[in-house]
Protein backbone atom coordinates (compact mmCIF):
# COMPACT_ATOMS: atom_id res chain seq x y z
CA UNK A 1 0.00 0.00 0.00
CA UNK A 2 1.43 3.61 -1.12
CA UNK A 3 1.98 5.71 1.98
CA UNK A 4 0.77 8.98 2.07
CA UNK A 5 4.58 10.62 2.33
CA UNK A 6 7.56 9.24 1.07
CA UNK A 7 9.06 6.90 3.97
CA UNK A 8 12.34 8.61 4.73
CA UNK A 9 15.14 7.34 6.46
CA UNK A 10 14.57 10.10 9.64
CA UNK A 11 11.09 8.57 10.01
CA UNK A 12 12.64 4.97 10.11
CA UNK A 13 15.02 6.28 12.71
CA UNK A 14 12.70 8.18 14.94
CA UNK A 15 10.28 4.37 15.08
CA UNK A 16 13.39 3.01 16.21
CA UNK A 17 14.33 5.62 18.81
CA UNK A 18 10.52 5.58 19.95
CA UNK A 19 10.21 1.60 20.35
CA UNK A 20 13.34 2.03 22.18
CA UNK A 21 12.48 4.61 24.52
CA UNK A 22 9.26 2.84 24.94
CA UNK A 23 10.52 -0.88 25.53
CA UNK A 24 13.32 0.91 28.13
CA UNK A 25 10.05 2.56 30.23
CA UNK A 26 7.80 -0.44 29.91
CA UNK A 27 10.68 -2.44 31.41
CA UNK A 28 11.48 0.11 34.06
CA UNK A 29 8.01 0.21 35.04
CA UNK A 30 6.82 -3.51 35.21
CA UNK A 31 9.49 -5.22 35.08
CA UNK A 32 12.09 -3.08 37.87
CA UNK A 33 9.01 -1.54 39.20
CA UNK A 34 10.99 1.40 38.96
CA UNK A 35 9.41 3.62 36.41
CA UNK A 36 11.71 6.24 34.76
CA UNK A 37 9.42 8.61 32.87
CA UNK A 38 6.16 10.49 33.42
CA UNK A 39 2.89 8.58 32.09
CA UNK A 40 2.08 11.55 30.13
CA UNK A 41 5.60 11.38 28.75
CA UNK A 42 4.77 7.54 27.77
CA UNK A 43 1.60 8.28 26.46
CA UNK A 44 2.88 11.02 23.97
CA UNK A 45 6.01 8.78 22.93
CA UNK A 46 3.26 6.18 22.27
CA UNK A 47 0.93 7.67 20.12
CA UNK A 48 3.73 9.62 18.26
CA UNK A 49 4.83 5.78 17.29
CA UNK A 50 1.47 4.83 16.77
CA UNK A 51 0.37 7.83 14.23
CA UNK A 52 4.45 6.70 12.19
CA UNK A 53 3.06 2.94 12.24
CA UNK A 54 -0.51 4.21 10.96
CA UNK A 55 0.94 6.11 7.92
CA UNK A 56 3.24 3.31 7.11
CA UNK A 57 1.96 -0.25 8.59
CA UNK A 58 5.02 -1.71 7.03
CA UNK A 59 7.35 -0.27 9.82
CA UNK A 60 5.24 -2.49 12.38
CA UNK A 61 6.89 -5.52 14.05
CA UNK A 62 5.25 -8.00 16.26
CA UNK A 63 7.98 -6.53 18.96
CA UNK A 64 6.99 -3.41 18.76
CA UNK A 65 4.79 -2.08 21.87
CA UNK A 66 1.74 -0.75 19.67
CA UNK A 67 1.28 -4.59 19.19
CA UNK A 68 0.60 -5.47 22.67
CA UNK A 69 -2.83 -6.17 22.67
CA UNK A 70 -4.74 -7.52 20.05
CA UNK A 71 -7.69 -5.74 18.68
CA UNK A 72 -9.92 -8.19 17.53
CA UNK A 73 -10.97 -11.08 20.43
CA UNK A 74 -9.88 -14.63 19.79
CA UNK A 75 -13.20 -16.95 18.81
CA UNK A 76 -11.82 -19.82 20.88
CA UNK A 77 -8.45 -21.38 21.90
CA UNK A 78 -6.30 -23.97 20.17
CA UNK A 79 -4.69 -26.92 21.71
CA UNK A 80 -0.96 -26.99 21.37
CA UNK A 81 1.87 -29.63 22.40
CA UNK A 82 4.62 -28.45 24.83
CA UNK A 83 8.01 -28.68 23.04
CA UNK A 84 9.28 -29.81 26.94
CA UNK A 85 6.51 -31.47 29.45
CA UNK A 86 5.91 -28.95 32.47
CA UNK A 87 6.77 -31.11 35.04
CA UNK A 88 4.70 -31.48 39.15
CA UNK A 89 6.18 -30.65 42.10
CA UNK A 90 5.95 -33.69 44.24
CA UNK A 91 4.56 -32.10 48.12
CA UNK A 92 6.46 -32.27 51.56
CA UNK A 93 4.36 -30.83 54.25
CA UNK A 94 7.39 -29.89 56.94
CA UNK A 95 10.44 -30.76 57.80
CA UNK A 96 10.51 -34.28 58.38
CA UNK A 97 8.75 -34.72 54.12
CA UNK A 98 12.09 -32.42 54.03
CA UNK A 99 14.27 -34.71 55.39
CA UNK A 100 13.03 -37.40 53.37
CA UNK A 101 13.27 -36.30 50.37
CA UNK A 102 17.06 -35.55 50.63
CA UNK A 103 17.60 -38.96 52.28
CA UNK A 104 16.11 -40.16 49.30
CA UNK A 105 17.17 -38.27 46.42
CA UNK A 106 20.93 -38.87 48.07
CA UNK A 107 19.96 -42.90 47.69
CA UNK A 108 20.33 -42.26 43.99
CA UNK A 109 23.16 -40.70 44.16
CA UNK A 110 25.03 -41.32 47.15
CA UNK A 111 28.80 -40.01 45.69
CA UNK A 112 27.18 -37.09 45.91
CA UNK A 113 28.89 -34.86 48.84
CA UNK A 114 28.85 -31.42 47.42
CA UNK A 115 25.55 -29.91 46.56
CA UNK A 116 23.25 -26.55 47.36
CA UNK A 117 20.03 -25.91 46.90
CA UNK A 118 17.79 -23.06 45.70
CA UNK A 119 14.61 -21.94 47.19
CA UNK A 120 11.93 -20.01 45.18
CA UNK A 121 8.67 -18.50 46.35
CA UNK A 122 6.13 -20.83 44.99
CA UNK A 123 3.73 -18.15 43.31
CA UNK A 124 0.28 -18.67 43.88
CA UNK A 125 -0.78 -18.18 40.17
CA UNK A 126 -0.86 -19.73 36.66
CA UNK A 127 2.43 -21.70 35.32
CA UNK A 128 2.66 -20.52 31.74
CA UNK A 129 4.93 -22.11 28.66
CA UNK A 130 6.73 -19.25 27.08
CA UNK A 131 8.35 -19.95 23.78
CA UNK A 132 10.51 -17.12 21.95
CA UNK A 133 12.51 -17.92 18.02
CA UNK A 134 15.17 -15.99 17.20
CA UNK A 135 14.62 -14.01 20.54
CA UNK A 136 10.70 -12.88 19.95
CA UNK A 137 7.71 -14.28 21.91
CA UNK A 138 5.99 -16.51 19.48
CA UNK A 139 3.54 -18.87 21.73
CA UNK A 140 2.38 -18.74 25.40
CA UNK A 141 0.59 -21.47 26.49
CA UNK A 142 -1.13 -22.73 29.79
CA UNK A 143 0.56 -25.67 31.49
CA UNK A 144 -2.86 -27.48 30.80
CA UNK A 145 -1.95 -31.22 31.63
CA UNK A 146 1.75 -30.77 31.35
CA UNK A 147 2.13 -32.23 27.90
CA UNK A 148 -0.76 -29.94 25.87
CA UNK A 149 -2.13 -26.99 27.06
CA UNK A 150 -4.22 -24.05 25.22
CA UNK A 151 -2.37 -21.55 23.20
CA UNK A 152 -3.16 -17.85 24.66
CA UNK A 153 0.02 -16.13 22.82
CA UNK A 154 -2.33 -12.97 22.32
CA UNK A 155 -3.50 -12.48 26.15
CA UNK A 156 0.06 -13.64 27.14
CA UNK A 157 1.50 -10.32 24.84
CA UNK A 158 -1.09 -8.17 26.82
CA UNK A 159 0.99 -9.18 30.15
CA UNK A 160 3.43 -6.17 30.40
CA UNK A 161 6.40 -7.83 32.03
CA UNK A 162 6.53 -10.38 29.82
CA UNK A 163 9.05 -9.31 27.22
CA UNK A 164 7.91 -9.04 23.64
CA UNK A 165 11.51 -9.70 22.50
CA UNK A 166 14.49 -11.12 24.66
CA UNK A 167 17.27 -9.06 25.66
CA UNK A 168 20.14 -10.95 24.19
CA UNK A 169 22.80 -9.71 21.01
CA UNK A 170 22.58 -12.97 19.61
CA UNK A 171 19.72 -14.87 20.62
CA UNK A 172 19.78 -18.59 20.09
CA UNK A 173 16.89 -19.94 17.21
CA UNK A 174 14.41 -21.19 20.26
CA UNK A 175 13.98 -20.70 23.94
CA UNK A 176 11.35 -22.33 26.33
CA UNK A 177 10.79 -20.13 29.26
CA UNK A 178 8.43 -21.18 32.24
CA UNK A 179 7.19 -19.06 34.54
CA UNK A 180 3.45 -18.23 36.99
CA UNK A 181 1.18 -15.74 35.80
CA UNK A 182 -0.16 -13.83 38.96
CA UNK A 183 -2.48 -10.83 39.82
CA UNK A 184 -0.86 -8.43 42.62
CA UNK A 185 -3.18 -8.25 45.67
CA UNK A 186 -3.63 -4.30 44.40
CA UNK A 187 -4.71 -6.04 40.80
CA UNK A 188 -7.06 -8.46 42.37
CA UNK A 189 -8.79 -6.03 45.00
CA UNK A 190 -9.41 -3.40 41.97
CA UNK A 191 -10.88 -5.90 39.87
CA UNK A 192 -13.31 -7.66 42.12
CA UNK A 193 -13.81 -3.84 43.10
CA UNK A 194 -14.75 -3.44 38.97
CA UNK A 195 -16.96 -6.46 38.96
CA UNK A 196 -18.94 -5.55 42.04
CA UNK A 197 -19.50 -2.15 40.57
CA UNK A 198 -20.97 -4.05 37.31
CA UNK A 199 -22.92 -6.84 39.59
CA UNK A 200 -21.05 -9.08 38.93
CA UNK A 201 -19.90 -12.49 40.79
CA UNK A 202 -16.50 -11.65 42.32
CA UNK A 203 -13.27 -14.03 42.33
CA UNK A 204 -12.58 -15.83 45.53
CA UNK A 205 -8.99 -15.80 45.56
CA UNK A 206 -5.80 -13.82 42.82
CA UNK A 207 -5.20 -17.21 41.61
CA UNK A 208 -8.73 -18.36 40.41
CA UNK A 209 -9.09 -14.32 39.04
CA UNK A 210 -5.78 -14.92 37.30
CA UNK A 211 -6.81 -18.04 35.67
CA UNK A 212 -10.36 -16.63 34.49
CA UNK A 213 -8.23 -13.45 33.15
CA UNK A 214 -5.78 -15.84 30.80
CA UNK A 215 -8.85 -17.64 29.72
CA UNK A 216 -10.63 -14.32 28.56
CA UNK A 217 -11.25 -14.37 24.03
CA UNK A 218 -10.80 -10.69 23.98
CA UNK A 219 -6.74 -9.78 24.90
CA UNK A 220 -7.92 -6.26 25.86
CA UNK A 221 -9.52 -7.07 29.01
CA UNK A 222 -6.62 -8.75 29.88
CA UNK A 223 -4.50 -6.07 29.17
CA UNK A 224 -6.98 -4.23 31.93
CA UNK A 225 -6.54 -6.46 34.50
CA UNK A 226 -2.51 -6.08 34.78
CA UNK A 227 -1.61 -9.45 34.90
CA UNK A 228 1.87 -10.53 36.32
CA UNK A 229 5.00 -12.72 35.62
CA UNK A 230 7.56 -14.00 37.34
CA UNK A 231 9.69 -16.33 35.23
CA UNK A 232 11.83 -19.52 37.09
CA UNK A 233 12.64 -22.27 34.35
CA UNK A 234 14.97 -21.56 31.14
CA UNK A 235 15.42 -23.84 28.17
CA UNK A 236 18.05 -22.53 26.37
CA UNK A 237 20.90 -24.48 24.02
CA UNK A 238 23.83 -24.83 25.53
CA UNK A 239 25.69 -24.85 28.73
CA UNK A 240 23.79 -23.54 31.63
CA UNK A 241 25.25 -24.84 34.51
CA UNK A 242 22.23 -24.44 37.50
CA UNK A 243 19.25 -22.78 38.56
CA UNK A 244 21.03 -20.39 40.22
CA UNK A 245 22.38 -19.58 36.73
CA UNK A 246 19.36 -19.75 34.59
CA UNK A 247 16.75 -17.50 37.27
CA UNK A 248 20.18 -14.21 36.67
CA UNK A 249 19.79 -15.35 32.83
CA UNK A 250 16.03 -14.74 32.69
CA UNK A 251 16.49 -11.43 34.45
CA UNK A 252 19.12 -10.41 31.72
CA UNK A 253 16.85 -11.71 29.11
CA UNK A 254 14.56 -8.96 30.60
CA UNK A 255 11.81 -11.11 32.57
CA UNK A 256 10.96 -10.61 36.25
CA UNK A 257 12.40 -13.19 38.91
CA UNK A 258 11.39 -13.18 42.22
CA UNK A 259 13.84 -11.49 44.27
CA UNK A 260 13.68 -13.62 47.80
CA UNK A 261 15.36 -16.25 46.02
CA UNK A 262 18.31 -17.49 48.04
CA UNK A 263 20.98 -20.28 47.69
CA UNK A 264 20.90 -23.07 50.80
CA UNK A 265 23.96 -24.65 51.65
CA UNK A 266 21.55 -27.34 53.34
CA UNK A 267 18.53 -28.47 54.32
CA UNK A 268 18.94 -26.80 57.65
CA UNK A 269 19.14 -23.61 55.95
CA UNK A 270 15.97 -24.62 53.46
CA UNK A 271 13.67 -25.19 56.60
CA UNK A 272 15.05 -21.73 58.17
CA UNK A 273 14.19 -20.07 54.91
CA UNK A 274 10.90 -21.63 54.81
CA UNK A 275 9.77 -20.91 58.57
CA UNK A 276 11.11 -17.34 58.24
CA UNK A 277 8.23 -16.83 54.73
CA UNK A 278 5.71 -18.59 56.39
CA UNK A 279 5.19 -15.37 58.44
CA UNK A 280 6.83 -12.92 56.25
CA UNK A 281 4.75 -13.82 53.22
CA UNK A 282 1.82 -12.28 54.82
CA UNK A 283 3.79 -8.85 54.00
CA UNK A 284 4.05 -9.38 50.15
CA UNK A 285 1.68 -7.93 47.89
CA UNK A 286 1.26 -11.07 45.93
CA UNK A 287 -0.33 -14.70 46.90
CA UNK A 288 2.11 -17.15 47.46
CA UNK A 289 1.90 -20.83 48.86
CA UNK A 290 4.82 -22.43 49.50
CA UNK A 291 8.20 -22.59 48.55
CA UNK A 292 9.82 -24.41 45.93
CA UNK A 293 13.10 -25.78 46.61
CA UNK A 294 15.79 -27.29 43.49
CA UNK A 295 18.92 -28.59 43.81
CA UNK A 296 21.12 -26.09 42.10
CA UNK A 297 23.41 -27.87 39.85
CA UNK A 298 21.61 -28.72 36.83
CA UNK A 299 24.16 -32.27 36.38
CA UNK A 300 22.83 -33.48 39.84
CA UNK A 301 19.48 -32.48 38.15
CA UNK A 302 20.04 -34.50 34.83
CA UNK A 303 21.86 -37.05 37.18
CA UNK A 304 18.51 -37.49 39.28
CA UNK A 305 15.78 -37.51 36.45
CA UNK A 306 12.37 -38.03 37.24
CA UNK A 307 10.16 -41.22 38.92
CA UNK A 308 6.75 -41.79 37.04
CA UNK A 309 5.60 -38.09 38.27
CA UNK A 310 8.32 -35.91 39.74
CA UNK A 311 11.44 -34.35 39.30
CA UNK A 312 13.64 -36.26 42.07
CA UNK A 313 15.60 -32.98 42.34
CA UNK A 314 12.99 -30.62 43.28
CA UNK A 315 10.17 -30.40 45.93
CA UNK A 316 7.51 -27.88 46.94
CA UNK A 317 7.09 -26.94 51.09
CA UNK A 318 3.43 -26.32 51.08
CA UNK A 319 2.05 -23.76 53.48
CA UNK A 320 -1.17 -25.12 55.38
CA UNK A 321 -4.18 -23.88 53.08
CA UNK A 322 -6.14 -22.01 55.71
CA UNK A 323 -3.89 -19.56 56.17
CA UNK A 324 -4.67 -18.27 52.62
CA UNK A 325 -7.97 -16.64 53.83
CA UNK A 326 -6.28 -15.12 56.61
CA UNK A 327 -4.21 -13.36 54.07
CA UNK A 328 -7.05 -12.37 51.94
CA UNK A 329 -9.32 -11.17 54.97
CA UNK A 330 -6.28 -8.73 55.89
CA UNK A 331 -7.18 -6.76 52.14
CA UNK A 332 -9.79 -4.17 52.39
CA UNK A 333 -12.26 -5.00 50.17
CA UNK A 334 -14.00 -2.00 50.36
N1 LIG B 1 4.88 -21.58 41.41
C1 LIG B 1 6.20 -21.37 41.43
O1 LIG B 1 6.66 -20.33 41.92
C2 LIG B 1 7.12 -22.40 40.82
C3 LIG B 1 6.60 -23.50 40.17
N2 LIG B 1 7.43 -24.44 39.61
C4 LIG B 1 8.77 -24.27 39.70
O2 LIG B 1 9.63 -25.18 39.16
C5 LIG B 1 9.11 -26.12 38.20
C6 LIG B 1 10.24 -26.56 37.33
C7 LIG B 1 10.84 -27.72 38.05
C8 LIG B 1 9.72 -28.36 38.84
C9 LIG B 1 8.57 -27.36 38.88
N3 LIG B 1 9.33 -23.21 40.32
C10 LIG B 1 8.54 -22.26 40.89
N4 LIG B 1 9.13 -21.19 41.51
Amino acid sequence: MDSVAQLTPETQQRVQELRRLLQQASYDYYVLDAPTIEDSVYDQLYRELQTIEANYPELITPDSPTQRVGERPASHFTSVKHNIPLYSLENAFGNADLATWEQRWRKVAPDVTEFEYVCELKIDGNALALTYENGVLVRGATRGDGTTGEEITQNVRAIRSVPLRLNLDNPPPVVEVRGEAFLSLDSFEQINRDREKAGESLFANPRNAAAGTLRQLDAKIVAQRRLDFFAYTLHVPGELESQWQALELLREMGFRVNPEREKCADLQAVQDYCDRWSVDRTQLRYMTDGVVIKLNSFALQTRLGFTQKFPRWAIALKYPAEEAPTILENISVN
